[in-house]
């Protein structure tokens, strides 16, 4: 059977007395985005630093390709590719400058650099760019050169931490874009707080908060994990706000317009049955109902003890 790209077990690190991180266990598998999500220091930065080789554990296992990181780190290392939150770019050189100095850092074969340069110049979008002072490109430009250094060897496994931090809006879609075509052919993990970028880039997702991985799964199993308990109801002939709260199971209404109203409830799929049956036998002329999903920021709320 094939080795999982990264499988880590039992991970603890402990920075001078305190834990930052406690037994945390993951596995990735396959090529996509996988969304490493977390509040501020809730531990994301050292496990990824631990996975890429940068900072040593205290105690535990991290495989790459199978690979242990510990007994046999530039084998492993040669899996990975790293971007991190501050790209280390040299301004004074020019993308190509840069990506070939890049080459020989990853220690690449002499003979295969110059293709693999402009392989990744290609792929990223910066080949027309590839005479340009690193200075002189926008924000997005210079992390699509960040990115491009990151597959120049052809990694399985690509961990970039806040890739879109500070960049604008347009910047913002196309670095998104990039990365979920560099994930085609290879696993993505990506550090992030922000949860629309999960949402708009991720498939799927494992949070830490307080060093503890808290959740693992889809980003629709994220996005479902607290049960829905608000419903949109909408009637012709509405009846009042006493009428409905009377009603077992219902817990606060509001009317959001003349017509619809807002339904907390306590999350029994009986509750909202009943209602329809009332609305029908009372005449309220019940026209839609809808179920609300939970808003990201709430399942975060929720999973982050906040
Ligand atoms: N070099 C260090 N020395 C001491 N404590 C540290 C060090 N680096 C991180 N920590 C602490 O370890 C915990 C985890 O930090 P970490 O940077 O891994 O979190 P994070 O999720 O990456 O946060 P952020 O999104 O703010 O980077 C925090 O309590 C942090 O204060």
């Amino acid at each position: 059977m094939e080795n999982p790209v990264v499988k880590v077990e039992h991970l603890y690190h402990r920075y001078s007395t305190q834990w930052a991180i406690e037994d945390i266990n993951l596995e990735i598998e396959g090529a996509g985005v996988v969304g490493l999500l977390g509040s501020n220091g809730a531990g994301k930065s050292t496990t990824m630093n631990i996975i890429c080789g940068v900072l040593k554990q205290t105690k535990g296992k991290v495989y790459i390709n199978g690979v242990d990181t510990l007994k046999n780190p530039e084998v492993a290392r040669g899996y990975i590719g790293f971007l991190p939150q501050k790209p280390p770019l040299y301004p004074d050189l020019t993308v190509n400058e840069y990506l070939n100095f890049c080459a020989e850092i990853h220690w690449m074969e002499r003979k295969s650099i110059k293709a693999a340069v402009k392989r990744v110049e290609e792929r990223c979008g910066v080949y027309h760019m590839k005479d340009r002072l690193l200075r002189n490109l926008s924000g997005g430009y210079q992390q699509r050169v960040g990115i491009a250094q990151a597959i120049l060897h052809d990694p399985k496994f690509v961990v970039l931490d806040e890739p879109t931090n500070g960049l604008d809006p347009n910047q913002i879609l196309e670095v998104r874009q990039l990365i979920q075509n560099i994930a085609e052919d290879r696993t993505v993990l990506l550090s992030t707080h922000i949860l629309s970028e999960v949402q708009a880039a991720c498939s799927s997702i494992k949070m830490i908060e307080h060093g503890h991985v808290v959740f693992s799964g889809t980003v629709e199993e994220f996005d479902n994990y607290i049960e829905p308990n608000t419903v949109y109801a909408r009637f012709d002939l509405p009846p009042t706000i006493d009428e409905l709260v009377a009603l077992p199971g219902i817990r606060r209404a509001e009317f959001s317009d003349d017509h619809g109203v807002r339904l907390s409830y306590d999350g029994d799929r009986d509750t909202i049955k009943n209602m329809i049956r009332e609305s029908v036998s009372r005449g309220w002329e019940m026209t839609e109902v809808k179920t609300e999903k939970t808003s990201m920021e709430a399942i975060f709320a929720k999973l982050s003890g906040k």
